[in-house]
């Protein structure tokens, strides 16, 4: 699976209102504060790579986006909304329009493919109907379909999820993502625990979904490689901050290494 690599136009990008703008945030765990008052934009229409040494706080940057660990001050806008704010009812439905791919999926492992993505569409279209293959409304059903079509897997819908590979799991819980029609994507490690070859795939399929969808992406990866194939920025977190923040066209693995040299350093 080939994603086009060319960046996208600076043009539209470069004046429209951020997809998220993060100021000043801080999160502390008892005796640690992990993030420490950082800021950044992202335009839409990107993908941005998140790196930084194990432990410097990608994950809790990530959770604390869209609220699953609570931030301890700071501002957060996404999508439109001032996210520290929403109500629990307001959060819930701006959690509906943030596509979220973990390095666990979390596919309900005796159910068919068609079916977990179908479950994709329960924030959308409440109600039991949408979460049984069979009993789902056809619109429902084609759209599922066509989100497996949209990640390779047309060809599985009707298999259990227990019986494919990993890749095409991660495949799955992609499609099912794309079932909530986000215009935002967050990617935890979506590579991990994947071989190389497989690992490429669903990253291309990421950076594809940024390129001809026009959908935006922050997504963490380990491995150096994958970020710069595959994004179009770099942000660097070290000391609960952003310490790097560059253009991928102008990054190379030597100075990646470098930035991570330095964070271990200070
Ligand atoms: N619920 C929690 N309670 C206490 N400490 C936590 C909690 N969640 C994370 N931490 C700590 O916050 C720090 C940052 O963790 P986080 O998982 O965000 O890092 P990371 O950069 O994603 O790491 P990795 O690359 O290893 O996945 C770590 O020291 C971790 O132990």
């Amino acid at each position: 699976m080939n994603a086009p690599l060319s960046p996208p136009p600076l043009t539209g990008s470069a004046v429209a209102e951020p997809v998220l703008a993060v100021a000043g945030l801080t999160r502390d765990f008892p005796g640690r504060k992990v993030l420490q008052g950082l800021s950044f934009t992202l335009a839409p229409g990107q993908a941005t790579a998140l790196i930084g040494a194990n432990g410097s706080g990608k994950s809790t940057l990530l959770r604390c986006l869209v609220r699953l660990v609570e931030p301890s001050g700071g501002e957060i806008r996404m999508l439109g909304r001032d996210v520290c704010r929403l109500t629990p009812r307001g959060l819930r439905r701006f959690r509906a329009e943030v596509g979220i791919v973990w390095q666990r999926h979390n596919l309900v492992p005796r159910l068919s493919a068609l079916s977990n993505v179908i479950h994709g569409a329960q924030a959308r279209i409440p109600g039991p109907r949408t979460w049984a293959q069979a009993l789902a409304p056809a619109a429902v059903r084609n759209e599922a379909m066509a989100c497996l079509a949209r990640v390779g897997l047309a060809d599985r819908a009707l298999l259990r999820v227990d019986n494919l590979s990993g890749g095409q799991q991660q495949r799955v819980a992609i499609a099912r993502m794309l079932m909530q029609r986000p215009a935002f994507i967050l990617a935890d490690e979506p590579d991990a625990s994947l071989d190389p070859q497989t690992g490429e795939e669903v990253m291309s399929l990421l950076l594809g979904l940024v390129r001809e969808e026009g959908l935006s992406l922050l997504v963490i990866s380990h491995r150096l490689e994958h970020t710069l194939r595959f994004s179009d920025r770099i942000l660097g977190l070290a000391n609960g901050r952003i310490a790097l923040d560059q253009p991928t066209r102008h990054a190379n693995a030597a100075g990646l290494r470098q930035f991570f040299d330095h964070a271990e350093a200070a």
